[in-house]
């Protein structure tokens, strides 16, 4: 693999200093309404938390005790706020979202004004109305946000009710109306959104609580359960809110129940599955399309059940399948076997087949269901999540988007469909000779050419290039990948532990850990390998998996122009636009299953990239 000075050397690069860092850490002051300002961070420092925009550091303790004298002691109801009343129209209020998390929200999110239409729509539908509701909305319009917010609102009710109970015991021994334990669970796809949210809820309570104190900690609202996460025996309070993914938490339950019956000596776990089922209230499922893999097609018919049970969604349910069934499938308020849960699904590309299969598994109540899909669910979501049309409330123009092929041979670059000026690696080979490279899964001339591409992206507009996100094929090494680029003189940060101390612009992540991250400032997204989408049906195969690997590619262009970001106006102001660059092996199956894609006929083209190093 040449280095990236070398590719200097041979004129490709213009000059030798393309990679310009970050600066370490770029604060940003928030006001708050009290004059105490939060520094915010805009890249992620440590342990791969910190995704959002306005992350807050703690407050130091001068301002702990600055705050306390500003807003009084704390009163013996743990609800009552700190801080004042907001003066100023609430839009929040009138969706059921009580004082003290609008307090907090206005404190900690201050760019977080007035709620989206599907915001208004999901939130009212489920605290107000007590509703099931399914929610198609384009990606980065705040779907997860409003989750959030839901559930700690659902939290803080809970505890009020719990909190004047304590006040006003029974007299009766009959069970009290309010349950003592976690009524809310919040389902995410991967670990890397579980640590979002949570950083969200955890700043959200912390503004609620305004202290982090002992007692604090062990009334906590949330918590998380991560891969690899043990629950101590007996261990803990029961927060009010879970927020897992569902193999972390079917995992976590399943070590529980191995504890059910401690040795001497040793409590009991306190969640389990059959706490957990009696307990629970709301249901939440984030992305409830990528969880639900490899759902059969809407066209799908088995000519027998046996046939049925071959498919592998059913041969091998995902864990989201054997969770629900569990925990719906038990005691409680029974209704046709399933427990009654009040549910929310929600995708940027739900669809009618994941609709129909909520409804058949008995997930979902009938009568009190709300369809919200303000994504237009007819049209074609590449076109929804591409046309300018639909990002202008945002202040994006748009995101342009090129594929481009790399000569297995030569390493050169093309943009896809155009005609060869060199022989290529078919034209030589008619069968491919034994090339190590050509086992790698990532192969190392794509490398060298990502280097070659993020240098010279670095080099035309070092100031304003925002972050570039490297999206890892399936069954890629993240850290195998860093250490190419760092050989090249490429330095770069995962979201999954290493970063570099610098905070580079280049961030590398896990193809399966992209759905839903909120990462600030993203201006360019790599796609390494195209969209080899694993666990495809047999028909989706058949059909070339078009249609799945459009909905997949929504979701990383959404990785990009999201709402709140505050680089959109500006990049408009400058006529640059956010680019999506799709890198295949030329003459590989990819690069025709891609070709088929961009030259659907609703979906979107790729446009020509003009550059250093790259061949037309
Ligand atoms: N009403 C709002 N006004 C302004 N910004 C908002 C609002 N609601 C949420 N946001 C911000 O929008 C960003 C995207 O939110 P979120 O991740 O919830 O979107 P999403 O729809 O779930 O995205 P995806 O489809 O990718 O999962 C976050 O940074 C959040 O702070």
């Amino acid at each position: 693999m040449s280095s990236l000075p070398s590719l200097v050397a041979r004129g490709c690069l213009r000059s030798r200093n393309l990679y310009p860092r970050l600066s370490a850490v770029h604060v940003r002051p928030s006001q708050h309404r009290s004059g105490i300002s939060t520094a915010t961070l805009s890249v992620p420092r440590d342990g791969g938390l910190l995704l959002n925009p306005n992350v807050a550091t703690p407050l130091s303790p001068a301002l702990k005790i600055n705050q306390e004298e500003i807003f009084g002691a704390v009163t013996d109801d743990p609800f009552a706020m700190r801080l004042p009343e907001p003066a100023a129209p609430e839009p929040f209020k009138d969706l059921g979202i009580p004082r003290p998390l609008r307090t907090a929200l206005q404190q900690e999110f201050p760019h977080i004004l007035n709620p989206t239409s599907a915001q208004k729509e999901l939130v009212e539908s489920v605290l107000k109305d007590g509703k099931d509701v399914f929610l198609k909305d384009k990606t980065g319009q705040g779907k997860t946000f409003a989750l959030t917010l839901i559930a700690l609102s659902r939290a803080l009710k809970i505890r009020s009710k719990r909190s004047k109970a304590a006040k006003n015991p029974p007299r009766s021994a009959s069970r009290s109306s309010v349950s003592p334990a976690t009524s809310i669970l919040l389902l995410l796809p991967h670990a890397t959104l579980v640590r979002q949210v949570g950083s969200w809820m955890e700043r959200l309570e912390f503004a609620m609580s305004g202290s982090q104190s002992a007692e604090g900690e062990k009334e906590r609202m949330f918590r998380m359960v991560l891969p690899g996460d043990e629950q101590g025996p007996g261990s803990g309070a029961t927060p009010e809110i879970i927020i897992s993914s569902p193999d972390a938490l079917l995992t976590y339950l399943q070590a529980s129940a191995s504890r059910q019956h401690p040795a001497d000596g040793q409590r009991a776990p306190v969640l389990t599955s059959a706490s957990l089922s009696r307990s629970l209230r709301l249901v939440m499922i984030d992305e409830a399309d990528a969880m639900l893999r490899p759902l059969p097609g809407r066209f799908k018919s088995f000519t027998s059940e046996r046939e049925r049970q071959r498919h592998p969604f059913f041969r091998h349910p995902p864990s989201i399948v054997r969770l629900l069934d569990d925990l719906f499938g038990r005691d409680g308020d029974m209704n046709g076997g399933k427990k009654q849960v009040q549910t929310v699904w929600c995708s940027a590309t739900l669809n009618s087949v994941i609709r129909g299969f909520v409804h058949r598994s008995g997930w979902i109540r009938r009568d009190e269901q709300v369809i919200i899909d303000t994504a237009q669910e007819s049209s074609d979501t590449v076109a929804a999540n591409t046309d300018t049309s639909t990002t202008a409330n945002n202040g994006i123009k748009e995101t342009a988007h090129y594929c481009l092929t790399v000569d297995p041979l030569t390493g050169t670059l093309r943009n896809i469909g155009s005609a060869p000026t060199q022989p290529s690696y078919s034209d030589i080979f008619e069968t491919a000779p034994d090339d190590p490279a050509a086992k790698e899964k990532i192969h190392p001339l794509m490398i060298e050419n990502l280097a070659l591409l993020h240098a010279s992206r670095s080099a035309t507009a070092p100031e304003n290039n925002g972050v570039s996100l490297v999206i890892v094929p399936e069954g890629g090494s993240v850290p195998k990948l860093q250490a190419s680029l760092q050989s090249l003189g490429v330095s770069s940060s995962t979201l999954d532990g290493t970063q570099d101390p610098d905070v580079p612009n280049l961030l590398l992540v896990a193809r399966s850990h992209v759905r839903g991250l909120d990462i600030p400032n993203i201006s360019a997204v790599y796609l390494l390998n195209g969209l080899n989408v694993t666990s495809l049906s047999k028909s989706a195969r058949a059909a070339g998996g078009v249609e799945e690997r459009k909905r997949e590619y929504t979701h990383f262009a959404g990785r990009m122009g999201r709402l709140g970001a505050q680089d959109g106006e500006e990049r408009e102001g400058k006529g640059e636009r956010y680019a999506l660059v799709s890198l295949v092996m030329r003459d590989s199956a990819e690069e025709k299953a891609v070709q088929a894609m961009f030259a659907d006929k609703v979906a979107l083209k790729a446009e020509v990239l003009k550059g250093e190093g790259i061949s037309d």
